[in-house]
């Protein structure tokens, strides 16, 4: 399948093209949806942090305006990066999701982390240049592991204090300075549950753009240990039965497919998809 929407560093001195806006509110969406014609766009009257040209949609050029701040423009409203996630339009979320990572960059990266002094973009390269240190800073990405660990017909899932009620997830964590994915997802399974796991397989990543998660999806086998839940990070875990299982992650994560996977594989029913 041809993908509708392609990444490129488009040159802002351009006319023309559609543009999202991006505020710490979220994304400006109208009933026609989140993408809006950019010379109209700009004529109102936002306060532009930075432009930045992210890409292709169906072939025409796309444009984000990261603002300082809201704006309210009639007949519009400003919603965040999960909710659109939540939606159906899976082609308009990656947009976005792209465009997130790309504002949250240009904001955070306005000055020299080197010398402080203010940095510009380079021309047809997504980096912000310090001209008095010759140092470019190129869009930050957090690799993340992410684990589900089995033990026969059950499947060891957690809770974080921070998500929604109810809802149980695979264990996952940020890798440090001098891991490897192997080293980081064995040690936050000691430290998120305290057991021990071998046969530790890749089965996929996906980007996540919340903020800048690039996750490492694996499978792993329980072998060792009892479960102890480390204290303020994991609220409970448990083994689940997967003909028992609780209210799950949202169907495009890849912690879900890593779940969804493997009850299919258990069952013997066709095999998920993961989505990108
Ligand atoms: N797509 C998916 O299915 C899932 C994605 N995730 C994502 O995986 C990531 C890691 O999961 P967590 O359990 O939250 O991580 P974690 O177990 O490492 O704990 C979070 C802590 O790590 C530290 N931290 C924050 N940002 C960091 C960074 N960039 N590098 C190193 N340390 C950092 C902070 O102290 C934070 O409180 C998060 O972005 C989370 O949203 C988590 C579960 C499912
Ligand atoms: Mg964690
Ligand atoms: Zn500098």
């Amino acid at each position: 399948m041809i993908s509708r929407w392609t990444t490129a560093v488009l040159d802002t001195a351009l006319a023309g093209g559609w543009a999202v806006a991006r505020s710490p509110e979220g994304f400006l969406f109208d009933d026609n949806g989140a993408l809006f014609p950019r010379e109209w766009l700009k004529r109102q009257d936002l306060s532009i942090l930075a432009e930045h040209g992210i890409g292709h949609l169906d072939g025409e050029p796309v444009y984000l305006l990261e603002l300082h701040s809201l704006l309210d423009i009639p007949g519009c409203n400003w919603k965040g990066l999960r909710a659109f996630m939540l939606e159906d339009d899976h082609t308009l979320y990656k947009v976005l999701g792209y465009a997130a990572q790309i504002g949250t960059w240009a904001r955070e990266h306005r000055f020299c982390g080197s010398c402080g002094k203010r940095m510009g973009q380079i021309p047809l390269e997504r980096a912000m240049y310090c001209d008095a240190c010759e140092l470019r800073h190129y869009p930050r990405i957090s690799p993340s592991m992410i684990v589900l660990i089995t033990r026969g017909d059950e499947v060891l899932l957690a809770r974080s204090p921070r998500f929604v009620p109810g809802v149980y997830s695979t264990l996952a964590g940020f890798a440090e300075p001098g891991e490897s994915a192997e080293d980081c997802l064995v040690r936050e399974v000691r430290e998120e549950v305290s057991i021990e796991v071998k046969n530790i397989q890749y089965m996929g990543s996906q980007c996540w753009p919340f903020p800048h998660s690039m996750m490492l999806g694996f499978h792993a086998e329980y072998a060792g240990g009892d479960i102890v839940p480390q204290e303020d990070e994991i609220e409970d875990a448990q083994w689940f039965n997967i003909h028992d299982l609780p209210p799950l992650p949202a169907s495009r994560s890849i912690a879900r497919y890593l779940i969804d996977l493997y009850v299919a594989r258990r069952l013997g029913h066709a095999e998920p998809v993961l989505p990108g």
